[in-house]
């Protein structure tokens, strides 16, 4: 399988209860390499540029304005099969439905305010990786 990379955030839930550190210590230690990393907040705007795939879905003003209600973490993750390693480390998008062990189940409050983000795709990945970093910001 060929090295490939993932984008991720820490929500604004995860990143307000200080578990921002927890988080980031069962992604390196589930084998991802950070290649580029930082604490920033959105704007409504911006968050709605983010999750423009969303805005016809009911939840999504809700969305935006969670996802701009506080600090996140925004990264560019390396490893092996990333995307979907990734997805598999994070669980079921709700936490009831995640399985034990993975980030939302330990972290996540709601299925809106799930502690993560993971990139759906290969695809996608590198759209989310360059909405938020420029060349000089990465590491490689
Ligand atoms: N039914 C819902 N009610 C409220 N918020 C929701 C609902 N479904 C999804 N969301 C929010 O929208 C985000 C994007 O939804 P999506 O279906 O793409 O889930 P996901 O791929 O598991 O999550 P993400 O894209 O954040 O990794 C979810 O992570 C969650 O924060």
């Amino acid at each position: 399988m060929a090295t490939n990379r993932t984008f991720t955030m820490i929500k604004p839930d995860a990143f307000a209860e200080g578990n921002s550190g927890a988080i980031l210590k069962m992604i390196e230690e589930a084998g991802f390499k950070i290649v580029a990393m930082k604490a920033t907040q959105l704007t409504k705007e911006i968050a709605g540029k983010f999750y423009e795939v969303h805005s016809a879905r009911p939840f999504y003003a809700d969305l935006c304005a969670y996802m701009s209600s506080g600090p996140i973490i925004a990264a560019i993750l390396e490893k092996e099969n990333a995307v979907e390693d990734f997805r598999k480390l994070i669980g079921a998008t709700n936490p009831a439905d995640a399985a034990d062990g993975t980030i939302r189940k330990i972290f996540a409050k709601s299925i809106e305010a799930n502690a993560v983000h993971g990139s759906d795709s290969d695809e996608n990945a590198a759209i989310e990786g360059a909405f938020y970093f420029s060349m000089t910001e990465r590491v490689g």
